[in-house]
């Protein structure tokens, strides 16, 4: 029997009371898990606790399974844990641009895949629920009181999401009280807040940056927490990358201990694509574009000049996503340079080797490295000094100098050859820009699948499309691990094929790496077309 179609529903109760029992179906097939019991009920958190510490029992995964292998991972829900919730109609219903729209409403059964590539007998897999408005919503307009905070890096589109949340809550659900909270995390407990209007946020799309600011550290969940409950905030939206979304999951759990109707959504922002599950982090295309105009800078000075080397460093903690796709996308890269594939500079197959080739074959040559490339490299030959940014993040060494510097003194060493490299850091211009035209409707569609899912009283979410359809997933699936790029992949080969770059792997690590399936964050053979490829 198919679970979607079947008489038992997913759906949240609607017009009564909550009853876990009769919440989700059981049959054999359908196995039930509800949220742990709360851990006390205590009112208010112990604000002498200690920061960044959860406080709270963590929430069991909400999972749900059908027929041939059908799972839901479903997403918290305001009443999991707050009984006689009243519901209402959404206003949508009533609004002259919506109600024109054949089924504006999702079903509340609906979910989406998380892979899409299956075999015949393969099982029908994980799905998420998925994102959109509800009929029936668990908040009234003036009763909603939101806010909005900005964590971690800069990412083009962060002002587009702001802007999208103000005048969708303002304009699909009458919502007049959103509060912008300054300076990130800390900013809920020790800075100003700022009232958010259409108006106010107008034209703040078109610029750069974040105008709430943002920062690192300064994570303290009692104290955000008790700063939400004194505000009488009702609806949280926190936009940031890993570490914000690990934040905004023991905000969740907190406020759920204490039992407040909360509602918890975080909306991605990575520039460096680092989150798994979703498609693609939002601002990631405007980074990749504004690296071509590095990456060109980078070509026209090598091509100028006798055995010109072009170096240009992007950004790529641990993932090089920015990095592979400004290659794939130039053309002008003969070598791309990305954490998750070791290189070596000497010997055979090394890339002093194949840089004297390609200048001996082609005159000049442009070399792309991610920011967190060869960092092993690095380590050996100076002293590694374990420094952390005060989110905790490893601060890395700036390979894109020690690179440049290795290969200027490889070359001075080698009369025969003269090199003249230049090096090019854009790393700071490719994040502070604004987002483009798809990145500023992509943000849009994210800030209203965040508050239709927050009105509709699901929290505890991260939203984001899963192969292009937006969900809501549980805040421990975009947490557990990175999404990194998977050296096995077709996509990898396709940029190995395109700069002709020598692999710098040999066989057996390849399968090394293989039989480890903790380092593969996505299927193997390009499957998942969550990067994009669907070859
Ligand atoms: N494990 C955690 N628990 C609670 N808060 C966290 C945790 N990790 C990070 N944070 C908080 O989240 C905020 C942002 O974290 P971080 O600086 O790592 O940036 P990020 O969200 O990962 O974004 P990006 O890395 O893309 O710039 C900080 O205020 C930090 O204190
Ligand atoms: O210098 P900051 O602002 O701490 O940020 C640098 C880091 O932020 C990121 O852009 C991620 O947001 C990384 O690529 C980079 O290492
Ligand atoms: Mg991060």
């Amino acid at each position: 029997m198919d679970l979607i179609s079947s008489s038992a529903s997913l759906s949240t109760p609607r017009f009564r009371c909550f009853d876990p029992k009769n919440s989700y179906p059981e049959t054999p097939n359908h196995r039930r898990y509800f949220p742990t019991p709360f851990s006390n009920s205590s009112p208010r958190g112990n604000s002498e606790s200690t920061p960044d510490m959860g406080l709270s029992t963590i929430t069991e995964p909400k999972i749900v399974t059908g027929d041939a292998g059908y799972v839901l991972e479903d997403v918290p829900h305001l009443s999991d844990y707050i009984p006689h919730l009243p519901t209402y109609p959404n206003p949508l219903q009533d609004n002259p641009s919506y109600s024109v729209v054949k089924q504006y409403f999702v079903n509340v059964d609906d979910t989406v895949a998380h892979k899409i590539v299956v075999q015949k007998n393969s099982p029908r897999g994980t799905h998420f629920r998925r994102a959109g408005p509800r009929q029936k919503v668990y908040f009234e307009s003036d009763e909603v009181h939101a806010c909005i905070v900005t964590c971690g890096g800069l990412c083009p589109g962060l002002n587009t999401v702001i802007r999208e949340i103000v005048c969708g809550l303002y304009h699909m659900y009458g919502v007049h009280r959103v509060l912008g909270i300054e300076g990130g995390y800390k900013g809920f407990y020790a800075r100003n807040t700022i009232p958010l209007t259409p108006k106010v946020v107008n034209d703040i799309h078109k610029r750069g940056g974040t105008i709430l600011g943002t920062s690192r550290g300064g994570h303290d969940t009692s104290k955000i927490v008790d700063s939400i409950q004194d505000r009488g905030i009702n609806q949280v939206y926190i936009i940031g990358g890993d570490g914000t979304q690990k934040g905004a999951s023991v905000i969740f759990e907190e406020i759920r201990r204490r039992g407040l109707k909360v509602a918890v959504a975080g909306i991605p922002k990575t520039i460096d694509n680092d989150i798994p599950v979703i498609d693609k982090s939002f601002g990631f295309d405007t980074a990749v574009e504004e690296a071509q105009r590095a990456i060109n800078a980078a070509h026209v000075e090598a091509e100028s000049i006798e055995n010109g080397i072009g170096v240009v460093k992007l950004m790529g903690r641990h993932s090089g996503f920015i990095a592979m796709y400004a290659t794939l996308a130039s053309r002008d890269v003969d070598c791309c340079l990305i954490p998750e594939s070791p290189f070596y500079l000497e010997g055979a197959s090394g890339l002093f080797e194949y840089i004297e080739k390609r200048l001996k074959e082609n005159g000049h040559m442009v070399i792309v490295v991610a920011e967190g490339a060869g960092q092993e490299n690095l380590s050996e030959s100076t002293r590694n000094i374990n420094q952390q940014d005060a989110s905790g993040n490893k601060l890395l060494k700036d390979v894109g100098l020690w690179l440049a510097q290795k290969i200027k003194d490889h070359f001075s060493k080698r009369q025969k050859m003269t090199i003249n490299l230049k090096y090019i850091d854009p790393t700071y211009m490719i994040r502070a820009v604004p987002s483009n035209a798809s990145d500023n409707v992509y943000c849009t569609l994210l800030a209203h699948s965040a508050i239709h899912g927050a009105v509709a009283g699901y929290t505890g979410f991260t939203v984001g499309p899963v192969n292009g359809r937006h969900a809501y997933i549980p805040f421990h699936r975009v947490i557990e691990k990175q999404n990194k790029v998977v050296i096995t992949d077709r996509m990898w080969a396709r940029l190995l094929s395109s700069t002709n770059q020598p692999s710098f792997l040999n066989p057996k690590d390849v399968f090394a790496d293989e039989e480890d399936e903790d380092t593969q964050t996505q299927p193997k053979d390009g499957e998942n077309g969550e990067r994009g490829d669907h070859g």
